[in-house]
């Protein structure tokens, strides 16, 4: 389980991070979506005990991150954007530096390390220079490398940037795989469609803020265009809900009994909204107001899914 409690960074007077509070239970695959320089990475470092936050607080496992690193390091396997390979390394050797700066013996390790390279597609590549391989091959590399001591949160930062559709595929695969077994994802990427694929909720950060948080559906609803519209009524409510739940291109229909109001997500086109509101008064509805809500992620969400066809 993570949780981060108003983490906040800055680098002198920028705020790269703001009041940053999530939770994500055990077991979730967990996807980041911001643009880049929103601050994905700088969370990431922080949860990985690489950078100090400048307030907040936040714990890994139930562990913190700041007066219990070498504990919180313990629960996690991070792989970062960037990534330094040893060049003169086969990929099995590769591993084995890793595990034993991890001080697994040996023993274990000749075990181990046939099973992450199996895991990771790259049995194959065992013998294969690091610095011979491509980069969807390095990065499945770092995949086995922070799975070395067998953590059960991995953090993620971008492992698909740079790849090619079928390296991306093999990548959800094994990101497929290591949910199956249990562990805690979370991963991070600037497109979010990539991401819809293959995580169960979605944060999304636009500087260094938490600007929507949900299930994967709950976030797609949104980015389909699914308007949500606020009618403040005058006569009585039932009839009104009535009339706006028979419609088929209202979904989640709530009355706000402070407001007066009903409020429900609408699929229909321009057009079909106007005749929505046509028919209602037609009806004998008495209707003081009918907006469509203000969506201020609209321009977030266009940014982060530019030229990317939504499923
Ligand atoms: N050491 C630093 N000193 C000053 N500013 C920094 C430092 N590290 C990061 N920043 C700034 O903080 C902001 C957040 O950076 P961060 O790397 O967390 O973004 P990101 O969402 O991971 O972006 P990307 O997708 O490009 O990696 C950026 O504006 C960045 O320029």
């Amino acid at each position: 389980m993570i949780e981060t409690i108003e983490l906040t960074k800055r680098y002198g007077k920028f705020t790269a991070l703001d009041s940053l509070s999530l939770k994500i239970e055990k077991g979730t695959v967990f996807g980041f979506v911001g643009q880049n320089g929103a601050g994905k990475s700088t969370t990431f470092s922080i949860l990985a005990t690489l950078l100090a936050p400048t307030s907040g607080t936040a714990f890994v496992n139930g562990y913190n991150v700041q007066n219990e690193a070498k504990m919180v390091r313990r629960q996690i396997g991070y792989m970062p954007d960037f990534f330094g390979v040893y060049d003169q390394l086969k990929a099995s050797e590769y591993l084995h530096f890793y595990g034993a700066s991890y001080g697994i013996p040996l023993t274990e390790r000749e075990k181990l390390i046939p099973q992450l390279l199996d895991l990771v597609n790259l049995t194959h590549k065992r013998d294969a220079y690091v610095d011979l391989l491509s980069r969807g091959m390095k990065q499945r590399l770092c995949l086995a490398r922070s799975l070395i001591h067998d953590p059960e949160v991995l953090i993620l930062d971008e492992p698909a940037s740079g790849l090619d559709p079928r390296a991306r595929i093999e990548m959800r695969e094994i990101l497929k795989e290591l949910k199956e077994m249990g562990k805690t994802i979370l991963i991070s990427s600037h497109i979010l469609p990539e991401l819809a694929e293959m995580c169960d909720r979605i944060g999304i950060i636009d500087q260094g803020k938490l600007v929507a948080e949900g299930g994967v559906a709950e976030i797609q609803a949104q980015l389909k265009g699914e308007k949500v519209i606020t009618v403040i009524l005058t006569g009585r409510a039932e009839n009104a809900i009535a009339f706006f739940e028979d419609d088929p291109l209202v979904a989640r229909l709530q009355y706000l009994p402070e407001q007066h109001a009903i409020e429900f997500t609408f699929k229909g086109t321009e057009q079909e909204q106007v005749e929505l509101l046509r028919s209602a008064i037609n009806y004998g509805l008495a209707i003081r107001s009918f907006a469509e809500a203000q969506v201020d992620l609209e321009d977030i969400f266009m940014e982060i899914t530019k030229g990317v066809e939504l499923s």
